[in-house]
């Protein structure tokens, strides 16, 4: 048994020189991404890994840089390869808009048969705050997080020991209460915007007032393309970057 996560991406939503945010998870030869930004598809076909090789797709929310590759994965599983699906874990509050707020523009398609998001993909729904076993060895929880009003956006527990922030605000209560005093997760992958006031983001300022203790367990992920400029300002947390490999605890 083996769990390993590799970055795809470490960008933030408009970075350049960065790949979107996203993270393929590998458990006992499965491969299930977190995430498909616009910019997923590329860095996957970097490291050779092709549309058919992924099992499945965790969606923490539905803005472009978290799931604006998901045409491009479906459209190519359906066209270059032999009409494959790949499935789609999400919570039903997701699923109630990610078709018709999102893809149903492009991908709606009657006259072929294509009239809903289960014609392109098998949907798996997860209720929130329960662990699921979604391949052998690889479990997640979504929890429900601080990112925009009335949008429902999850971070992701993996068998209960390593966090995944995706797009938070800072929530100091969560990491100190739920990923540390009550999981000890050592391994905590999170957002980080570089500068500014936090309206929507963990915020390097906001990190940097943790106990040393809990960023030495810190990957920054989801930063700017000006991250060059913090490296030695963050801490006792360290950059991530695009296509580094974490073996996880199981
Ligand atoms: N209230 C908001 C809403 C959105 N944004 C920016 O838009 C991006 C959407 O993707 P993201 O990764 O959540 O980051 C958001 C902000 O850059 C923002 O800065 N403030
Ligand atoms: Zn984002
Ligand atoms: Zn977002």
């Amino acid at each position: 048994m083996s769990l390993q996560i590799q970055m795809l991406g470490t960008g933030s939503a408009f970075a350049k020189t960065l790949y979107n945010t996203s993270a393929l998870v590998r458990s006992n030869n499965k491969n299930i991404l977190i995430d498909c930004g616009h910019t997923t598809p590329k860095s996957l076909d970097d490291i050779q890994v092709q549309p058919d090789q992924i099992e499945g797709i965790i969606i923490s929310h539905i803005h472009a840089d978290h799931i604006g590759g998901l045409e491009e994965m479906a459209f190519r599983l359906l066209y270059e390869f032999n009409q494959k699906k790949t499935k789609l874990f999400m919570t039903p509050a997701i699923a109630a808009i990610l078709w018709e707020n999102t893809l149903k523009g492009g991908m709606y398609n009657p006259s072929d048969g294509f009239n809903g998001i289960e014609d392109y993909f098998d949907i798996v729904l997860l209720e929130e705050s329960k662990p699921t076993e979604i391949v052998p060895g690889f479990t997640i929880e979504l929890i429900s997080t601080l990112h925009i009003p009335h949008k429902p956006s999850y971070s992701l527990f993996i068998n209960e020991q390593t966090f995944y922030s995706a797009d938070t605000k800072f929530n100091e209560e969560l990491l100190i209460h739920e990923v540390i005093n009550k999981r000890n997760c050592h391994t905590i992958l999170h957002d980080c915007q570089l500068g500014g006031h936090g309206a929507i983001h963990a915020t390097l300022a906001e990190l940097l007032t943790l106990p040393e203790e809990i960023q030495q367990r810190i990957h920054l992920m989801h930063y700017g393309d000006e991250m060059v400029n913090y490296i030695g300002k963050t801490g006792k947390m360290t950059f991530i970057k695009q296509h580094d490999v974490l073996e996880l605890p199981q």
